[in-house]
């Protein structure tokens, strides 16, 4: 998801016409409400102090020395780029009538548009990534009081719009040129600006009276197919210039006008209602209507779809250029609306026949921040657009398949598998331990036991042992003497043995107490029992029968006390041992527990990561089959168009045959009409001739006729002065007669 980026753009201020007929830029002087720019801020000041509710920020705000170029830069070219990737991208210019929508988009000569500068930035963008090719297509519509008009056909008027299978809205029959170049591109946007609606009103003198998109397809390969299977992607950029909204009272429309002014603001009324609920306004959306006008239709996955969206803002306000008073910071620049003393921005040539009335712009500039504040909380989702092949769609299936199934029994559970497994094996390496030391532990038990009861005999036997050396003492040399000094070597010899035992069963113990993980302490009871067993050695040397009987008896008295003491010592260090290791015994218990606990826990996130993987893998599966239902839909639907243009196919064959017939009997038709016509010519031809002919005659006839006829004349002429001259003989004649 990311959000709108949201431009103002402030148009600069208009120089107006002066009582003497140069221009001038006007002063904003008279109000006390301004507007202050800081950075991306905007702030609505009155008498200097803030307005509540009526500071506003955005991505970015342009002042009026803003060029096009740097407007496009900043909002724009990450869109065109985008678009290139294969992302819808949309851009509009919103904002009151004469802010500088139109300015903004188509720009002028010396300042090129935002479409302009789209269109080049496109074909240099597509012409970059050499690995892929393009092919773009070119339309250009306007929304004129909610009619669709297809401005590079002229007459068609009045378009429908459709759902696609996508159920995104298209127009029907709307002309899509291919385009190779741009200076193609922008030829055909020259002739449909040739066919926009424009008008004139107080505000602007060629104020657009309708929305115009104008949309380019683009759609993508990758050059070589095995890059990235033989996915097409396909992008739509809309490049819009809106209507700007009007106040009657300010723009004076009436007729006409008027009723474009009514479609203009109920059109944009709605687009307002769109962000404002899709802005979420605090509340929940609930229902977006879309379908209130042409406009939001058309423009839907731009709002809050799948496109990546700019809209520049255009307001109207003009910074304080005569007021000196009023000091100018470092760190922000002060614009004031227009105001009172601000005419109406005409522009010079057309001022003479507007009238120069006086408005007051600061609630029309609040709406449109207003409207740009909302919008920038809209979020898109916009996605690269690709349509894949069967086959294409195939293969990803089934990769994504390997890769759930890599995720069950892959890498990740098999690391986790193991773990496992390691713990198990340590837990039972800790049990073994722990059986060892608890036997070691009985066996320990069983010897002390053992080592007690021998103390304690040996103990008993030291009174008798006394008492005898006493005896000994006290008795002189006798039979019964020797015989008892017998007797008391025997019993020796039976402790030696004992001891001989008591030694070998101690270094038994030693050597099983030999592990690996025995302590200092532990080692130190082996030297004392070496210790012990040293002296015992010493012991038995020294009950070797010695030169005199009572050397030997004390002798043995003092070894057996020394042997005592050491047992002492000893036993009290094997309690000792015993109670460590009991503690670690302890300590082994509780590791085995926590070991045991943090093996379930595993067992536990091992048993949820299966069953999620295996509900992902699940919900997957009924993608797939939706999927795949909705291919078998789609194949259906295409199988029922082509059968569909196939029958219109078919029909318009039919016709086509029709008219052929009709056509070559036209022809023959045609021939004999020819012939006729050629006949008559002919015909004519001849007569013309003959008349001619005839006239040539008639002509010769009537000279000859005119000659004789002045012959005549000339005979009659002749005739009549020899009547005259015979007369005159007569005459004459008569006179030259005497009379009688
Ligand atoms: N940034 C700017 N720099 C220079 N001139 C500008 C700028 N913005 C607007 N103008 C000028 O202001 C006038 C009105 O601008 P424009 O026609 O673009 O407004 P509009 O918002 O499209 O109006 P309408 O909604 O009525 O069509 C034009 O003469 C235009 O050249």
């Amino acid at each position: 998801m990311e959000k709108i980026s949201v431009a103002v753009r402030f148009r600069p201020p208009t120089p107006t016409p002066t009582a003497g007929g140069t221009s001038s830029t006007s002063s904003g002087g008279g109000g006390d409400r301004e507007w202050r720019i800081e950075d991306a801020r905007v702030s609505l000041l009155h008498g200097g102090s803030p307005v509540h509710g009526a500071s506003f920020s955005f991505d970015h705000v342009f002042d009026g020395a803003a060029t096009n170029a740097r407007v496009y830069g900043v909002l724009v070219r990450p869109v065109i780029r985008a678009a290139v990737d294969g992302f819808n991208g949309t851009v509009f210019a919103y904002g009151q009538t004469s802010s500088g929508k139109t300015h903004t988009m188509s720009g002028s000569g010396a300042d090129p548009g935002v479409i302009e500068l789209a269109v080049r930035d496109l074909f240099d963008t597509a012409r970059q990534a050499v690995d892929r090719e393009f092919c773009f297509k070119v339309s250009y519509m306007e929304i004129y009081n909610e009619d669709i008009n297809d401005l590079l056909t002229l007459g068609s008027q009045k378009l429908q719009i459709l759902d696609n299978l996508k159920h995104e809205a298209c127009v029907e029959g709307l002309r899509e040129d291919v385009v190779e170049s741009a200076e193609q591109t922008l030829d055909l946007l020259e002739l449909g600006e040739t066919n926009r609606h424009f008008g004139q009103s107080n505000m602007n003198v060629r104020s657009t009276r309708s929305h115009t998109i104008f949309r380019m397809v683009i759609e993508s390969r990758a050059k070589n197919k095995m890059d990235f299977g033989d996915a097409i992607r396909v992008s739509v950029l809309n490049l819009v210039d809106l209507a700007g909204s009007e106040r009657t009272s300010k723009t004076g429309a009436q007729g006409i006008r008027l009723e474009e002014g009514k479609f203009i603001n109920k059109s944009l009324m709605n687009l307002g209602i769109v962000i404002n609920r899709l802005s979420g306004n605090g509340k929940k959306m609930g229902h977006i209507p879309y379908r209130g006008s042409k406009l939001t239709r058309i423009l839907e996955p731009a709002l809050g779809g799948n496109a990546k969206t700019s809209i520049i803002c255009t307001a109207y306000v003009a910074p304080i250029l005569h007021r000196s008073a009023v000091p100018v910071s470092d760190t922000y620049r002060r614009v004031a609306v227009f105001v009172s003393a601000y005419p109406y921005p005409v522009s010079v040539q057309h001022s003479a026949q507007l009238p120069l009335k006086r408005s007051i712009h600061i609630d029309e500039t609040k709406g449109t921040l207003q409207f740009a504040n909302r919008a920038k909380y809209v979020s898109n989702c916009a996605q690269v657009n690709e349509i894949f092949t069967d086959a294409v769609l195939i293969e990803r299936q089934k990769q994504e398949i390997k890769e759930l199934r890599k995720r069950l029994q892959g890498s990740d559970s098999e690391a986790m598998e193991q773990l496992v497994l390691n713990q198990c094996d340590d837990i039972r390496k800790y049990k073994l331990e722990l059986d060892r030391l608890t036997m070691e532990l009985e066996q320990e038990r069983k010897l002390r036991e053992e080592e007690r009861i021998s103390q304690e005999t040996l103990e008993h036997q030291l009174p008798g042992e006394k008492k005898t050396q006493e005896d000994l003492n006290n008795t002189s040399t006798s039979s019964d003497q020797f015989t008892s000094s017998i007797e008391y070597k025997l019993e020796l010899d039976r402790l030696t043995m004992e001891i001989e035992q008591e030694r070998k069963l101690r270094e038994e113990r030693i050597l099983q107490e030999t592990l690996e993980h025995q302590l200092s302490g532990e080692k130190k009871t082996l030297e004392d029992l070496k210790k012990a067993s040293t002296s015992s050695d010493h012991f038995i040397s020294s009950i070797e029968p010695g030169p005199t009987e009572e050397q030997d008896c004390s002798s043995v008295r003092q070894v057996v006390e020394t042997e005592l003491e050491l047992l002492r010592e000893e036993n009290s260090l094997l309690v000792q041992e015993l109670s460590r290791s009991k503690e670690e015994a302890g300590c082994a218990v509780a590791k085995m527990q926590e070991l045991e606990v943090r093996c379930q826990k595993l067992e536990e996130d091992r048993i949820a990561d299966r069953q999620e993987a295996e509900e992902e893998c699940n919900l997957l599966r009924e993608e797939t089959s939706c999927l795949l239902l909705e291919l078998n839909r789609s194949k259906q639907e295409a199988g029922r168009l082509v059968a569909e243009k196939q029958a219109q196919v078919e029909g318009a064959l039919a016709r086509c045959a029709a008219l052929e017939e009709e056509l070559s009997a036209s022809r023959r038709e045609a021939e004999r009409l020819a012939a006729e016509k050629r006949d008559l010519a002919t015909e004519k031809l001849r007569w013309s001739t003959e008349a001619a002919e005839r006239e040539v005659d008639a002509a010769a006839v009537g000279w000859e006729l005119s000659q004789r006829e002045e012959q005549l004349a000339r005979l009659l002429a002749k005739s009549k002065a020899i009547v005259a001259h015979a007369s005159c003989m007569a005459a004459e004649q008569q006179a030259a007669v005497p009379c009688p």
